[in-house]
């Protein structure tokens, strides 16, 4: 049980002990607080989904801003045919661990992988792990979860619900732990304009739900979710909501955080710009605009952007894993929850995002993009619908003819309409506004010290915008396509070949229109002919009239 009376932490390889205060607060020996880099020194700590996005930055900022910290132990589960350890140890080859490695080579042995499926009956952790793990764990963070849009019901409350509770079993079994993280979205209660730093009541007791989906067969559960997630865009977000229920409930036992980020995005800073490994959000959306292939998508231009770096939502995770542990005995029993959000702040709209994502690939190109560059946003449902048909479908429809034609596989279509999926999923969260209060990271942001304040900065009032536009756009070139940025001007030179391309078969469509309709037909030809009698007369006049003003 954590919410031991006083406890003696002995502060690693610093050799500064630090003690609980009368207050709970974890205080050095000249009285103050602890830096965030000596809280963490010599603490074992616990990280479920260290394998996605942002554990990956989680473990690595843990690694390097606070060296001293003793193990991390991370649950991983193996996938696609390689064992956990070899997931691990590829993880820690990423040119995200750069840095880290030159600080320190032997970082890896600070990591240690504990086998664990999550979906399983208590995380199938082995009864040794287990143990090693209660005996000495002293803050967890919880990352892991499934963000897919589309997962069934079932699958989506087993990973973020019932595991979320399982974590939690096995954190009030830990015999000193201080602090119980868990990454929730600011997109949980987005049934809601504005939201706050609270849990709100759920839609549905969890357990209850839990109970009654068990015995239902998938294809009953499939027809009842729209019914059961209400107002909600989709299981993501509502299982999300039932998580934090679930954890709010621990929190007379545990000393708990909850962060709450937006759309998570590339790194501002840290451990260099830019720095994204993956198609969410809106970084597919980017990559498919930068290649040319999105040309259109539903989203407001006026709506608020809500995307927050991803090293600006590990700063404060960190920040609040060592707040919610100094203070642990001082809270009252709820969890702290910090909406970890730029759009109060710092707002940027869609329609900069369009702007800046479309000039920084003109500037940057992606390497054999299908078209120019030239993705416009629209919230108007019809002039999207028109545009799907005109830059998406006809260009696909042209090109798989042309791969047919020449004894290839047809393809376009295919990728098209995975796109019109993906962007279908995303439009909600892109024509919206949302207000989110964020007293608590203003409040967190106060306790650090000017040093802290650097080290794990999540200031987002200092992000220029279309600089950390800049940096995503070639991030995801460098990062997610690994495409070399020695090519961009063999990008540009194809980009000017695809312009040269779209001039000839535009004039070639004129030629055409008018060999059909104009060279043909005689009633095609009067009209033309009076268009073009008409300009004349126009340009006559004006002529004469700028003459005689002359
Ligand atoms: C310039 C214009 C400016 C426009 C501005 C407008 C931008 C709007 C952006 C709005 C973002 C709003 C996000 C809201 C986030 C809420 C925050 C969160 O809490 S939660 C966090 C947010 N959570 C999310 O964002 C999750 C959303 N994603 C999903 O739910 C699913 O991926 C899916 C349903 C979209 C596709 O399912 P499915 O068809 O089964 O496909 P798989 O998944 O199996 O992937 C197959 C392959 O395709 C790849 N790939 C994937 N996506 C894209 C893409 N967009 N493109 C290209 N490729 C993509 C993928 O890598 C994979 O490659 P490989 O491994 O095979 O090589
Ligand atoms: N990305 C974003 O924009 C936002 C994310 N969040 C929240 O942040 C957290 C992290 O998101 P992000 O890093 O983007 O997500 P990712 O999809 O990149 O990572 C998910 C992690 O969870 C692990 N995981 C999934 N299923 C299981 C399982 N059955 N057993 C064990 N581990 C599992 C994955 O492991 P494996 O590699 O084995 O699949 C992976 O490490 C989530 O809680 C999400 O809700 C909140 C707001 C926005």
């Amino acid at each position: 049980m954590i919410r031991e009376r006083s406890c003696i932490v002995k502060a690693g390889g610093t050799g500064r002990a630090t003690q609980m205060g009368k207050t709970g607060e974890e205080t050095g020996a000249d009285g103050s607080m602890v830096s965030i880099a000596d809280y963490y020194a010599g603490k074992n700590v616990l990280i479920t989904g260290a394998t996605g996005f942002m554990g990956k930055v989680l473990v690595e900022k843990l690694l390097r801003s606070c060296p001293e910290v003793q193990t991390l132990y991370l649950l991983v589960r193996p996938k696609a045919g390689q064992s956990m350890h070899e997931r691990v140890s590829d993880m820690m080859k990423c040119k995200l661990f750069d840095r880290v490695r030159e600080d320190n080579p032997d970082f890896h042995q600070k990591i240690v992988p504990i086998s664990s499926e999550l979906t399983q009956p208590a995380l199938a952790i082995s009864p040794e792990d287990v143990e090693r793990l209660t005996s000495c764990v002293n803050i967890i963070f919880h990352c892991a979860a499934t963000i897919r849009f589309d997962e069934p019901l079932k699958h989506a409350l087993q990973l973020n619900v019932m595991a979320t509770q399982q974590l939690l079993n096995l954190a009030q079994q830990m015999h000193h732990l201080q602090a119980f993280i868990h990454i929730s979205t600011a997109y949980a209660n987005c049934n809601r304009r504005h939201i706050d730093e609270i849990i709100y009541p759920p839609p549905v007791e969890p357990k209850k739900l839990i109970d009654s989906l068990e015995w239902m067969e998938d294809s009953i559960v499939r027809d009842i979710t729209p019914r059961l997630i209400g107002d909600r865009p989709n299981t993501y977000t509502y299982t999300k909501a039932l998580a934090e229920c679930v954890v709010q409930r621990e929190s007379s036992k545990l000393s708990i955080g909850i962060i709450r980020p937006s759309i998570v995005g590339a790194s501002w800073q840290e451990p260099f710009p830019g720095w994204i490994d993956n198609f969410n959000g809106p970084s597919g959306v980017f990559i498919a605009a930068g290649k040319g292939i999105l040309r259109t998508m539903r989203a407001n231009n006026d709506a608020v952007a809500d995307l927050i770096p991803v090293d600006v939502v590990i700063n404060l995770t960190l920040a609040a894993g060592w707040y919610t542990a100094v203070h642990r005995l001082t809270f009252p029993p709820a969890a702290l929850v910090y909406n970890c959000t730029t759009g109060g702040i710092n707002p940027f709209h869609w329609g900069e995002i369009e702007h800046h994502v479309m000039s920084s690939f003109k500037r940057n190109p992606l390497e054999q993009a299908f078209r120019r560059p030239n993705a416009n946003i629209t919230s108007n449902y019809l002039m999207n619908q028109y545009w799907i048909l005109v830059s998406h479908k006809f260009p696909a429809l042209i090109y798989d003819l042309y791969l047919r034609l020449s004894g290839q596989k047809p393809q376009m279509m295919r990728i098209f309409n995975r796109l019109h999926k993906a962007i279908g999923l995303l439009e909600y969260f892109s024509s919206q506004d949302w207000e989110w209060n964020s007293e608590n990271m203003n409040m967190l942001m106060s306790h650090l010290s000017p040093e802290d304040r650097k080290t794990f900065n999540f200031d987002v009032r200092q992000l220029n915008w279309p600089e950390y536009i800049e940096n995503y756009c070639i991030g995801t070139k460098k990062y997610v396509l690994n495409e070399d940025m020695s090519d961009i001007p063999a990008a540009k030179q194809h980009l000017r070949k695809l312009r040269n391309i779209r001039y000839t078969f535009n004039t070639l469509l004129l030629v055409f229109i008018w060999r059909v309709f104009i060279a043909r037909s005689q009633m095609a030809r009067n009209i033309w002919y009076f268009v073009v009698s008409l300009c004349f007369k126009f340009l006559s006049y004006f002529r004469a009239s700028s003459t005689l003003t002359n």
